[in-house]
């Protein structure tokens, strides 16, 4: 495990090349990505099977459009009554957020349910192939999670099996101004794992044990990983879905995160190989994904007065 900037660096190449060859070195990246989850809960990824000139494409795409006209970029906003497990399209976090960004959200391509703006040309393309290497990469980290996990070989694999709730967004975040340079509030993510790409200009930061906000740098090339909430209470707290938040530089930022998810109707609870079989309480009590989910876009859409009223994974804590 090397260091580059304060993440450490897992080098996925030994899981693309065949043989016995590549057995020690996929022990060693595993063994590395087991350090990152029990103490940071992030890491880059470099050889990580997602084309670095892809990744640039779609950034530079992206920053095409948007800047567009917010009339041209509203034109990209979901349907009424879209069967989407979030509302797929364009969006801009509203006023009263005191996060300050907007997105592109896009699901599987083959569910029928994104809306494309129709410029600029190629945005489109470079977004879904971005997409279905996202997902590789997602079932690639999620495997190497089962064996830092110590599960039974496929376990993850089987319990989370349908992909249709696992989404990109793509965004922007507007320059700071002297008053105030918010773009995401201090957060965790709910989901399972998050793969962020990111253009040069930095500002995405992650808690530390010590309470210190480490920087996750930009490197090109590069892809930050981190693990979401359903890992944590599968593991019992084992590994951390860590806090992060984004702050605003003086310049626009682009990123597209995918969220690697778990269906809605899937029922959470820490698994027996974290509590029962080694003698330990569970930490959290089980409950339905979709309900979760639901919770946490309420907390987006109608942001709570209080701090302490925002639904966090503590709200199923025992
Ligand atoms: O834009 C980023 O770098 C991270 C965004 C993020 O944390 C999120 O969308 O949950
Ligand atoms: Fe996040």
């Amino acid at each position: 495990m090397a260091a580059s900037g304060a993440l450490p660096v897992v080098d996925l190449a030994p899981f693309f090349t065949d043989g016995d060859e590549g057995g020690a070195s996929r022990a060693r990246a595993t063994e590395a990505v087991r350090q990152a989850c029990r103490t940071h809960g992030f890491f880059r990824v470099v050889n990580h099977g997602v084309p670095a000139h892809l990744m640039a494409r779609a950034l530079e795409l992206s920053s095409a459009f948007f800047a567009l006209p917010d009339d041209d970029k509203a034109r990209a906003r979901a349907p009424e009554g879209s069967e989407a497990p979030l509302p797929a399209g364009y969006a801009r976090q509203p006023a009263h957020s005191a996060d300050k960004n907007e997105y592109l959200l896009v699901f599987g391509p083959k569910l029928g349910f994104n809306v494309y703006p129709a410029e600029p040309s190629g945005f489109r393309e470079a977004v879904e192939e971005c997409y279905t290497k996202l997902t590789e990469l997602g079932l690639l980290v999620q495997e190497v999670l089962n064996e830092c996990m110590d599960l039974p070989p496929g376990f993850l694999t089987d319990y989370n099996s349908d992909r249709s709730f696992d989404f990109l967004a793509a965004l922007r975040y507007f320059p700071a101004t002297e008053e105030e340079d918010n773009g995401i509030s201090a957060h965790e993510d709910g989901n399972c794992i998050t793969f962020v790409i990111q253009d040069g200009v930095g500002g995405l930061e992650v808690l530390n044990d010590d309470g210190d906000w480490v920087p996750a740098e930009p490197v090109e090339g590069s892809i930050i990983v981190n693990l979401g909430d359903v890992i944590q209470v599968l593991s019992n707290n084992k590994l951390k879905s860590a806090t992060h938040r984004v702050v605003r530089k003086p310049v626009h930022r682009h990123s597209f995160v995918f969220f690697f998810n778990i269906h809605g109707a899937k029922w959470i609870e820490p698994l027996p190989e974290f509590t029962a079989k080694i003698g330990e309480a569970a930490r959290y009590r089980g409950f339905v994904y979709n309900e979760y989910m639901q919770l946490r876009m309420r907390n987006k859409t109608h942001p709570p007065a209080r701090p302490e009223d925002v639904v966090h994974i503590t709200h199923y804590a025992i």
